[in-house]
């Protein structure tokens, strides 16, 4: 749960929730960490609350709300309002627009919540009322099951569809973790049954194992790993699971899949020419699975056309530092116990190269793509998640707009290494359509840190400019088990990923489509 500081429109309204032993109050630095923090939770637990107060507080929170909707996450946005008798005395009140209309802020909520984020208004008077108890809470949490007849016809046509296929593939899309109810099992059960090339969408790294003999790489068209895209060319059928086709995950519409799509949702099954509606993902998976063939043919051809293994290349202690160095050493940092954000920028393309093992998880804002959202979600992340090893990956251009969180992580002694890329800009953007407005002006980042610390604070800030820094620096963090430790990784500005020029090429191409003239 993660809320403001105290302010008047949900001072009596924090009172009330503190009294709640069952709930936990977090404070964050401002309203759009708090909502970002609340995001980061979400992924962890499934569920989150943010509480802010009326509008100076909302409309910033109403960013992290829109992550949360855009990631498909549930997130309770709740909100202190004007004491009732304000509007019928035609009140003018302080953080609003200056008129007696307050319900702007409902309107606007209402275009970024539904049944994931949900979004709750309590006026300031009314907070500390006698109110009828909320129904049973199973009505809320209780898994919604699928209409039995309509699960049994889609299973079945299903299985008869993949029967007349050669080379069936399975692509996995961000919405599979997200439907819950066991879905990313009731993959695997159905995977191992078909015996076929499973590839991943990039914003759903880690929601198939990466160390599983099916796992044939990330498919994100030219930029794909391990020619994931060969496949998934190849195939005659695609199963999509969960999958979301946009702009950024098909490089610009280059990458859209050109065979008809048999598409699993999160409460729809649909294939070329048929609908089923009340179908629930994880128990359609299931049951699939125990109604296909096995077919392992495109397995056997992505072992045939699979790339070697890459040789890494060592640098020595005193070589400058390299963005492939900085991967290299983050590589070696991932285990079972591990979870690693990405941050929107070439974090993105460095952390989706990154195998990983067994048990290891990955976090991504693909969607939405807020910069900064990593250090708040990462903190929101591990408070729900002390028994692992949160990592974050992010740029200096997304760490200047959310660093007030790290001061959160010292408060709470949250011992999460950020690995900060300090290529002095916005580089993806450089890449895209560069111009003096993707220039920014550096920080002293290792030393800010000390700045957050504060009196008491247990954060370690480190720069590094060589691979035997970031080595030295490294294992400062491992060792840091009381606070965060910062290490900015210095590395030249054009030192990117060549997926992130060859992606960024086409989706620049993409956003400068020519107006459709009309009849055209
Ligand atoms: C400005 C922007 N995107 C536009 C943007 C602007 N504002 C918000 C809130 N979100 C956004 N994605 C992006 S990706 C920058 O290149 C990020 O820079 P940085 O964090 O430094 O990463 P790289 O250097 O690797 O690109
Ligand atoms: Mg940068």
């Amino acid at each position: 749960m993660s809320s403001l500081p105290t302010k008047d429109y949900n001072l009596v309204l924090l009172d009330k929730l503190q009294a709640n032993p069952n709930l936990t109050e977090i404070g964050c630095a401002n309203e759009l960490n708090c909502s970002l923090a609340a995001e980061g939770y979400a992924r962890a637990n499934g569920v989150s609350a943010c509480v802010v107060t009326f509008s100076v507080g909302a409309l910033s929170a109403f960013n992290g709300t829109g992550s949360a909707y855009a990631e498909n996450l549930a997130l309770i946005l709740i909100s202190g309002s004007p004491n009732t008798n304000d509007a019928s005395q035609f009140h003018l009140l302080h953080h609003t627009l200056g008129t007696t209309d307050y319900s702007y802020q409902l309107e606007m909520a209402k275009k970024i919540t539904c049944c994931a984020p949900c979004y709750i208004e309590i006026p300031t008077n009314l907070s500390g009322a006698e109110c009828v108890r909320p129904g049973p809470i199973s009505a809320v949490t209780d898994p919604v099951t699928s209409d039995k007849a309509a699960l049994e016809a889609a299973a079945n046509c299903a299985a008869e569809y993949l029967s007349g296929k050669l080379k069936p593939v399975i692509l996995v899309g961000p919405k599979l973790r997200r439907a819950g109810d066991g879905a990313e099992e009731s993959l695997l059960k159905l995977a191992e049954a078909m015996g076929c090339a499973v590839a991943v969408q990039p914003a759903a790294k880690g929601m198939f194992p990466e160390d599983h003999k099916q796992f044939v790489g990330i498919f994100w068209g030219t930029v794909s790993t391990d020619a994931a895209d060969s496949i998934v060319h190849w195939a005659d059928a695609l199963l999509c699971v969960g999958t979301s086709f946009t702009d950024y995950s098909t490089v610009g519409w280059t990458a859209m899949p050109d065979i008809p799509l048999m598409a699993a949702e999160m409460d729809h099954v649909t294939f070329p020419g048929a609908h089923f509606s009340r179908v629930r993902l994880g128990e359609f998976l299931s049951h699939l699975a125990t109604q296909v063939k096995y077919n392992n043919s495109t397995m056997i051809e992505h072992n045939r056309l699979k790339p070697d293994p890459v040789l890494v290349h060592t640098p020595a202690p005193g070589d400058e530092l390299t963005r492939k160095e900085i991967s290299r050493q983050v590589q070696a940092l991932l285990g079972s116990k591990t979870t690693l954000f990405v941050e929107t920028g070439d974090s993105w393309f460095n952390g989706i190269q990154l195998k990983l093992p067994q048990g290891a998880q990955f976090e991504i804002e693909m969607a939405w793509g807020h910069i900064g959202w990593s250090i708040p979600a990462a903190f929101g992340y591990a408070l729900r998640h002390p028994d692992r090893k949160t990592i974050v990956m992010i740029g200096d251009g997304s760490f200047q707009v959310t660093a007030q969180e790290v001061s959160q992580m010292v408060r709470f002694n949250l011992p999460i290494t950020i690995l900060l890329v300090n290529n002095r800009g916005y580089t993806i953007e450089v890449e895209i359509h560069d111009g003096s407005y993707n220039k920014i002006k550096n920080w002293n980042y290792a030393l800010l840190v000390h700045a957050f610390n504060g009196e008491d604070g247990n954060a370690k800030g480190l720069s590094a400019k060589t691979a035997g820094e970031l080595e030295d620096a490294i294992k400062v963090a491992t060792e840091n088990t009381q606070g965060p430790t910062l290490i900015e990784c210095s590395i030249d500005q054009d030192d990117c990923s060549r997926e992130l020029i060859t992606w960024g090429h086409f989706v620049a191409t993409a956003n400068a489509r020519p107006p459709r003239v009309s009849g055209g």
